[in-house]
């Protein structure tokens, strides 16, 4: 049989390659892959796991084996961060999943929607600005950004799933859970090695943590339903945009054809503040950095932002569309730091082919969608930070050109992409023309440090701290 063949890097007793991945594991899977191979065979503890280093072996699994590969792998913490396989991004595949992700895509994340909801994004700017201006006012000049994107990040996001008129505290609550999910992702529970183990989980801390991560999420949603009809109309009058509210209205909906229970709406509520916020926040953090390291870059994201703001002191949504410069930024800072590195893991669900190899049924797929940014078969000088590359070709993130998929590819592609690209354009194109941004005395460019922390998402480690002068937008 050919899968034995399957390169493999030597495994210890009991934990396999577990050892290998290191704390940052996209960088060890990409060394690991010069080593044995862009197709290799892991055993993460007892779990057969495949990774994939290559754009051309994933083109050839998703259009051989897209179906077969639909799936997530499923275990005791992706049943609590799939809110008990109720939501699209942790739950296996199925009719009713494939339900639940057309609501997504119809209802919540269309463009038309994402630009239904741009006085959700316009009103959250002033806040950005000013935090600004009033965190440079105190102290030396020098704030730490990478606070206030990720607070103007969660403030714009719930307000868009929850509505306008839940509370601060309840904000500060969902960016914690938002945060508490990524590590989440990575622990390990014995009650999946064995369920006579689980007094191992018990004794771990597990359990309880889990325990209180689902309470405080349960809490948020039955107050936010009974409030739905109540305070949620008055502050938001007719217009009850936000997506919790779209989905409870939809409950009334007969022409859906399914039966769009609470769990449901719960779980896809809980997808949208989960996948949505770090992904979004971490993107943006990167940008600013990016920035930073390469000021011609800077210098003309603004100078393209003078041109067409015409004296203006804020730049309007209905002007993105002239920014093409922008844009094209934009794209190659997640080419170089995509958000997921590793994408969200898969598994088979039958028997099939990779590479000639025999590959069996519930073997997980990982996607090292970081190495496919800085592969120089496809990128000239990938580790060049080079908007330009993306003018005069038509090279995009909608999962058309594999080498370059930080939102994924296939039938688990990512729906939020829209909707996070209008809140990141948005605040780097206000944040840039209001101020210049330069580092703090006595910090070059060189002591910046551009390794990511562990976790699903790449977070830079480093906090990005910085000193904002007002701009002259003429
Ligand atoms: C820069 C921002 C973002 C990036 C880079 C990103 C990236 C990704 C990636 C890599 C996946 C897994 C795809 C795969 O398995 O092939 C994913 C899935 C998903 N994302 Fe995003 N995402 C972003 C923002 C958002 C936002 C704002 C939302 C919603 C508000 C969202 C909702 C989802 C959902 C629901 C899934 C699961 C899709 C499925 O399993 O079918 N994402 N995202």
């Amino acid at each position: 049989q050919k899968e034995a063949l399957l390169p493999s890097p030597p495994r210890l007793p009991f934990i396999g390659n577990l050892h290998q991945l290191g704390s940052i594991p996209h960088r060890s899977l990409y060394k690991l892959s010069k080593k044995h191979g862009p197709l290799m065979l892991l055993h993460l503890g007892t779990v057969r796991t495949l990774v994939i280093s290559c754009p051309k072996i994933v083109e050839e699994v998703i259009k051989k084996n897209d179906l077969v590969f639909a799936t997530r792998p499923m275990s005791k913490l992706m049943d609590v961060l799939s809110y008990n396989k109720n939501d699209i991004a942790f739950a296996q595949y199925g009719e009713s999943w494939r339900q639940r992700k057309k609501i997504a895509t119809t209802h919540l994340l269309s463009s038309q929607k994402v630009k239904s909801m741009s006085f959700d994004r316009t009103e959250e700017l002033p806040l950005l600005l000013e935090k600004v201006v009033d965190a440079a006012s105190r102290g030396n000049g020098v704030i730490c950004l990478t606070e206030i994107l990720n607070s103007y990040v969660t403030n714009v996001i719930t307000r868009m799933v929850l509505g306008s008129w839940i509370s601060k505290g309840k904000k500060t609550l969902l960016s914690k859970l938002s945060h508490d999910s990524s590590p989440l992702f990575y622990e390990v529970s014995f009650e999946d090695l064995s369920p006579n183990l689980k007094w191992l989980d018990v004794l771990s801390g597990l359990d309880r943590k889990i325990e209180s991560y689902k309470k405080n999420w349960e809490a948020l949603f039955e107050e936010t339903i009974k409030n739905h009809g109540q305070e949620s109309k008055e502050v938001n009058g007719k217009n009850n945009t936000y997506f919790m509210g779209t989905l409870l209205d939809l409950q009334n909906d007969s022409s859906l054809g399914f039966d769009l229970t609470n769990d449901y709406i719960k779980g896809l509520t809980m997808d949208m503040i989960i996948a949505g916020i770090d992904t979004t926040f971490a993107t943006l953090d990167w940008c600013m950095t990016e920035l930073v390291r390469n000021p011609e870059v800077m210098k003309k994201v603004k100078d393209e932002l003078r041109k067409v703001a015409h004296g203006e002191d804020m730049i309007s949504e209905e002007l993105l569309g002239q920014l093409s410069y922008l844009k094209v930024f934009i794209k190659e800072v997640i080419r170089l730091h995509p958000p997921a590195p590793l994408l969200l893991p898969r598994e088979s669900l039958q028997d099939c082919q990779i590479q000639g190899y025999n590959i069996p049924e519930k073997t997980r797929l990982v996607i090292n969608a970081w190495a496919f940014g800085r592969d120089e078969s496809y990128w000239e000088a990938p580790e060049q930070f080079k908007p330009e590359r993306f003018f005069d070709c038509t090279v995009d993130y909608k999962g058309k050109d594999f080498y370059f998929i930080p939102f994924g590819v296939g039938r688990r592609i990512c729906p939020g992409m829209d909707f996070s690209m209008a809140i990141i354009e948005i605040a780097l194109a206000n944040l840039l023309h209001r101020f210049d941004w330069s580092l703090p005395s006595g910090i070059t460019i060189e002591d910046m440090d551009m390794d990511e922390g562990c976790g699903v998402i790449a977070f830079r480690k480093q906090k990005l701290e910085l000193v904002p002068t007002a701009s002259k937008v003429n």
